[in-house]
């Protein structure tokens, strides 16, 4: 049999350190049944992992939320990427996996790196007296909002509306409550200005979204499919980096030692981001739906059931990780499932890598210490472990 838990990992508590559910789901079971929701919890590594790599088991296609889109409408039209299963999900994945791969980006890392000097350098000449800022508007928002839009080829006008498009998306893959309720009345014309993002007249050559574009005039997608797969670029590509870079500069505040260990050591910076997007887990869970009856531990899955994995759980769980609490430079995060794992694993993982590489090099030159400077302050969210504030203290080398 399969233990029954009524939590629920969706409540303001939970969402605000989660920690403690993770580990009674984690020591309840390989499986536990969560009663509120009908959907059956895995939380730890093994079983998280297994699930990611077992897309016939565990197919995308229904929807990754719990929204279950054999008998729900979904609120948007479902991604070309993360809610399709092979064979559909194959083309588009291809086109991305080229725009994003890490080839394409080394055109980008010159001008990622210099703005992240021009950002940095302005911060530091601003807050020259007391050394303190809040690192979420200061760098974990603006770099992701100065370098990515242009990478895909946005106008200026409306890009105010990524952070809060995303933001409800990220809530929708939960249950309704507060959180989707409060993004409800706004969301209607975020979606409208998003959709008329993906239009191949208002992208500017050379950018993602004109490369998307071009890829279907060579018939590697359709050119129905072209502003959907531009989609995913505003859909993914925003607050997950926003997030990611909150979580690595959390990281390096709240562990002031390991700062002066990427100082000494420069190279570790690479290592940092893959070991703080394992700690924090940014994207802390997503469902998926069972295809037949499905055999897990202790249990059977019936068809079309809701599964939801707690990525961040497994990331902390101590069945694979030594010290799993602990943001360790020294230890080898790979194999985390922060960017999931599988078939659908992030194809947006290197334009996330270098976003952060680029503002913690431009950090690395200027700041010789870095530590909080009063408590930082959570933004809930469904799906996203994120930071309202967080300020901090830097002394300038
Ligand atoms: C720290 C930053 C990021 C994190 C933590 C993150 C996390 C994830 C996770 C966990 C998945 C797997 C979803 C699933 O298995 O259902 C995923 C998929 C995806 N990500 Fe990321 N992501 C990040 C940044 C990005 C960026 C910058 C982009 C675009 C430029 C992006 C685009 C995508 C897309 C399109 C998918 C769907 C892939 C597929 O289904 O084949 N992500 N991401
Ligand atoms: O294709 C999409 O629209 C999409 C939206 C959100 C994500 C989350 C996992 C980062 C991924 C893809």
């Amino acid at each position: 049999h399969v233990p029954v838990s009524d939590a629920d990992p969706f409540a303001p508590d939970v969402l605000e350190d989660p920690a403690p559910l993770h580990e009674e789901l984690r020591e309840a079971g390989p499986v536990v049944f969560l009663s509120r929701y009908g959907a059956y919890a895995l939380a730890r590594y093994a079983h998280v992992h297994a699930a990611l790599v077992d897309w016939q088991s565990f197919p995308s296609g229904a929807g990754v939320g719990l929204s279950n889109f054999r008998h729900e409408t979904p609120w948007r039209k479902p991604s070309l990427l993360l809610e399709t299963d092979p064979p559909r999900h194959d083309a588009p994945r291809v086109v991305l996996e080229r725009v994003l791969s890490p080839r394409a980006l080394r055109r980008l890392r010159e001008q990622w790196a210099a703005d992240a000097h021009l950002l940095v350098d302005e911060l530091l000449r601003r807050v020259a007296g007391t050394g303190e800022f809040d690192a979420v508007p200061s760098l974990a928002q603006a770099f992701p909002l100065r370098v990515f839009p242009d990478a895909v080829g946005l106008p200026q006008e409306g890009r105010e509306n990524l952070l809060p498009y995303g933001d409800h998306l990220f809530n929708a893959f939960g249950p309704p409550n507060e959180l989707v309720a409060r993004g409800n009345p706004h969301i209607g014309r975020l979606a409208a200005w998003v959709d008329a993002q993906c239009a191949r007249e208002v992208l500017a050559p050379g950018g993602f979204g004109a490369q998307i574009w071009a890829a279907s005039d060579r018939g590697d997608i359709t050119p129905q499919q072209a502003p959907l797969v531009v989609r995913s670029l505003l859909s993914a590509g925003v607050d997950t980096t926003v997030h990611g870079l909150a979580a690595i500069l959390h990281a390096f505040a709240a562990n002031p030692e390991q700062w002066r260990r990427v100082r000494a050591e420069p190279r570790l910076l690479r290592v940092a981001f893959d070991e703080a997007v394992r700690w924090e887990s940014p994207v802390q869970t997503f469902f998926r739906t069972a295809q037949g009856d499905v055999p897990l531990p202790g249990t059977v899955v019936p068809d079309g059931e809701k599964i939801l994995m707690f990525l961040g759980a497994a990331n902390r769980d101590p069945r694979r990780w030594e010290r799993p609490d602990e943001f360790d430079l020294t230890r080898d995060p790979s194999g985390h499932v922060g960017f999931g794992m599988g078939i659908h694993q992030c194809v947006g993982q290197h334009v996330a890598r270098l976003e952060a590489e680029s503002v913690l090099t431009a950090l690395l030159e200027r700041v010789e210490t870095i530590e909080l400077a009063g408590a930082p302050v959570r933004h809930h969210n469904n799906t996203l472990r994120a930071w309202e504030s967080i300020p901090v203290r830097v002394r300038v080398s």
